[in-house]
């Protein structure tokens, strides 16, 4: 049976890559999980971004026991609540607000809030949460910056996000202070919406094996 995440910790440990995934048809997000999970990764973030994404949210919940979704571009307090509702088992945000934080926290599911600078770690650090989303995380500065935070701020954990592909990933994977990292490069649109989920699957399992 499927443990689900009590933790942000936890939420980082599910496999080396957290698939970022926008779900246009509802119809796709049941095979898409499957594949995903078939090939090593149980944890999904489904991006709030499209009309369908709640309504995946809600269908994988039901119908993919063995995967752990989450709602990823949480940007407000509704939209957390919403998620929460529909089943999600962790939240992720791009960035984040002092509102978006408590909102998150309200829900009772573990969350990994975005930040970009050494100023918003340190600000979500005040608030107790250690495990966050680095966001975007090659446009901010990738690897090295992660990589420099580390002095000052040990006790902080990451999944870059944001321009990271299979190649550069073992960079980010490579560093003490990453947990996993995020990235849409396992479920190309073109692949999930002609229903390749057996190349979705291989994907993933080479992604799965970043891990080991
Ligand atoms: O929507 C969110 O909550 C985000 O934070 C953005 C996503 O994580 C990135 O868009 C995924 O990045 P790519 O792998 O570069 O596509």
């Amino acid at each position: 049976m499927t443990t689900f995440p009590r933790s942000g910790a936890d939420v980082l440990a599910l496999a080396p890559v957290m698939p970022v995934v926008v779900v246009e048809e509802v119809e796709h997000a049941v095979p898409l999980a499957r594949a995903l999970v078939a090939g090593g990764l149980p944890g999904i973030e489904v991006t709030l971004r499209t009309p369908a994404a709640l309504s995946a949210i809600e269908r994988v919940a039901e119908e993919v026991p063995e995967a752990v979704v989450g709602a990823g571009t949480v940007v407000n307090g509704e939209q957390a609540a919403a998620a929460a509702r529909a089943g999600a088992r962790f939240l992720v945000s791009p960035g984040c607000t002092p509102n978006l934080a408590r909102a998150m926290a309200d829900t009772g599911l573990p969350a990994l809030p975005g930040v970009a600078s050494v100023s918003e770690a340190m600000a979500l650090l005040e608030l107790g949460l250690t495990e966050l989303k680095f966001f975007p995380a090659e446009a901010s500065g990738g690897a090295a910056f992660l990589k420099s935070l580390n002095g000052p701020l040990p006790q902080l954990r990451f999944c870059p996000t944001g321009g990271i592909t299979a190649r550069t990933a073992p960079d980010y994977l490579a560093l003490p202070n990453v947990g996993c990292v995020g990235g849409s490069w396992l479920t190309p649109a073109d692949l999930v919406a002609g229903g390749r989920w057996d190349t979705v699957t291989e994907l993933a399992r080479e992604a799965a094996a970043l891990g080991s």
